[in-house]
């Protein structure tokens, strides 16, 4: 199988603090799944901000989709962005845009004809259970509600990568489930996932998926999931 992540001896370092992640190096093979594991602080939300290109890393090489990221043009940067879904930890809705129109601004910002794009944002909604919601604005949203529509917006368009951070942290155990189906028939259906969790029951309800540990910003040798 292709690599389409490769990290080589990747540091991170926040202004003149110490380094975040260190030595970080993995490659990661097109169409797998990957839990990010490790306590709190660990680094888990730092290497996914570098997978999805909105941090820079100190030292290192990123390779995505075979290029490499940290030489490459600025101009470029968003093109590569848009190949990859993500579920941030702090859902970043826009406040103004309902439920429905969140979920659509990928295929909108893609340049989908207006009238295709209401049949898969219904799918969608349907999907992750809020189509009673549709017209709502994220304020009025519960937590768990607006991380359902981030979750929604992050695989509307099918992205390569899908990278999300805790993105079952605010639903109860049977949406969780349900929204990790949603990840793993994206996952047969080809998208590389990425899903940073402190909810070690899910861990072995994904078949094949592996394990990528942060311990103090280095990462601990992977293992196959449920092995352990
Ligand atoms: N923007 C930032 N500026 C300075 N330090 C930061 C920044 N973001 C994270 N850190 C620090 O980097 C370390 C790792 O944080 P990170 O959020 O990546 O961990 P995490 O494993 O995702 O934690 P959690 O499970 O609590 O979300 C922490 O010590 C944190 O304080």
């Amino acid at each position: 199988m292709a690599s389409i992540v490769q990290f080589e001896n990747v540091g991170l370092r926040y202004g003149q603090g110490p380094e975040t992640l260190s030595d970080v190096s993995f490659t990661l093979s097109a169409g797998t799944f990957h839990f990010l594991v490790g306590a709190s602080g660990a680094g888990k939300t730092s290497l996914l901000r570098l997978l999805y290109l909105s941090q820079r890393p100190s030292r290192g090489v990123i390779r995505l989709f075979g290029e490499d990221m940290v030489t490459s043009p600025r101009g470029r940067l968003p093109g590569f962005r848009r190949r990859i879904g993500v579920v941030f930890q702090d859902f970043r809705l826009v406040p103004h845009l309902s439920a429905r129109d969140n979920i659509a601004l990928p295929l909108r910002v893609a340049g989908m004809p207006e009238e295709d794009i209401a049949e898969p944002v219904g799918e969608m909604l349907a999907w992750v259970g809020l189509s009673d919601r549709a017209d709502a604005r994220p304020p009025t949203l519960s937590g768990g509600e607006q991380q359902r529509v981030a979750i929604a917006r992050a695989v509307i368009n099918r992205p390569e990568i899908l990278v999300a951070d805790e993105p079952t942290g605010n639903v109860d155990p049977d949406m969780a489930e349900r929204l990790l189906k949603l990840f793993a028939s994206l996952n047969r259906l080809g998208t590389t996932v990425v899903m940073a969790t402190h909810d070690h029951h899910l861990l072995d309800r994904v078949p094949d998926a592996r394990l990528m540990q942060l311990d103090r910003g280095r990462l601990v040798d992977p293992f196959v999931a449920g092995a352990a």
